[in-house]
């Protein structure tokens, strides 16, 4: 597991990144979201050690990160950094060089990702021939080669189409059944909730929400839909609810507390039929709309 412990960056007057821990279990994958400027990128580059800290601490498996420790993590940057006058195949292998590959591992490696994204085609192009899309496919390529036991990606989804974001998806998802901790930033919060196990929610440099799907769940507000028969409109004039939506017979409610919805259930009962009352489900990313709400 990556720990995240109190890290804090100023730059000047201005606290980009203010006292923020998080984990990032292993054999999950961390949703890294908020807005821009939230101090994400900052986050990802103290971890990776490419910026200092001002204060804080990262722990790998309990103990200090070390730069050997750190050599073994995939690190995919905001700014990208491969090579745009090279030709792709021969600064993957180059890079997996770096990381201690044989010249013959890392072409296997490369060959192998370059054809699963769909670049098998395209070895001795120069990377500034490709589209950005492509180009994003060798920049992740680069960050997954070495098979890290870490990856700490900087929007790694960002300008990648379906069927790249889906080769994507089973490559981490690769890794992670390899007990590999995986945070990746992201604003496609349709993403973050499709693959997310936990989520880690940053506003102006704080961690605002932090955990899994169904811890953050936990806390969200007490949302029912009721379907009863006729009609939904009375549940306006009920105490201790908020009425979020009717539509006919049916109404979406929030709950103050327990007492609330058993109230509203039972005179529901009393004027009809009940044909649902059920919770739902928020998802990730209503959650995120939610905690950052002003
Ligand atoms: N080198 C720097 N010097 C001064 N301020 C900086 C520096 N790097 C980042 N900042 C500031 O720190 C804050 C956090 O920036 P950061 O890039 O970490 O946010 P982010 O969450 O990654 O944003 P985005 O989603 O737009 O990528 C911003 O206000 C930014 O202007």
């Amino acid at each position: 597991m990556l720990q995240v412990q109190n890290l804090t960056r100023t730059f000047g007057d201005k606290v980009a990144v203010d006292n923020v821990s998080f984990d990032v279990p292993s054999g999950q994958m961390t949703g890294f979201v908020g807005a821009n400027g939230a101090g994400k990128t900052t986050t990802m580059r103290m971890i990776m050690g490419v910026l200092s800290a001002t204060s804080g601490d990262v722990l790998l498996d309990g103990a200090p990160l070390t730069a050997l420790a750190r050599s073994t993590f995939g690190y995919m940057p905001e700014e990208r950094g491969l090579y745009p006058k090279q030709p792709i195949l021969d600064q993957l292998i180059y890079l997996g060089q770096l990381h201690r590959m044989s010249q013959s591992q890392a072409r296997k490696g490369a060959m192998d990702l370059l054809e699963r994204f769909g670049l098998g085609g395209r070895t001795k192009d120069k990377l500034e021939s490709l589209s950005l899309g492509n180009q994003q496919r060798v920049q992740i390529a680069a960050s997954l080669l070495h098979k890290p036991n870490v990856l700490i990606l900087d929007e790694p989804f960002s300008g990648l189409d379906p069927v790249a974001v889906d080769s994507m998806v089973e490559l981490l998802r690769e890794r992670t059944s390899a007990g590999v901790p995986v945070l990746f930033s992201s604003h496609q919060l349709d993403l973050v909730d499709r693959l997310c196990d936990s989520m880690v929610v940053l506003q102006q440099g704080k961690v605002i929400a932090s955990g899994t799907g169904d811890a953050l769940r936990a806390r969200a507000v007490n949302r029912h839909r009721i379907t009863v028969s006729p009609d939904a409109g009375w549940v306006r004039d009920e105490p201790g609810i908020r009425v979020l939506d009717v539509a006919g017979p049916t109404a979406v409610l929030e709950f103050d507390d327990d007492d609330a919805r058993q109230r509203l259930l039972a005179t529901a009962l009393t004027r009809g039929s009940v044909e649902e009352f059920a919770p739902i489900r928020p998802s990730l990313s209503e959650i995120y709309r939610e905690v950052t709400a002003v």
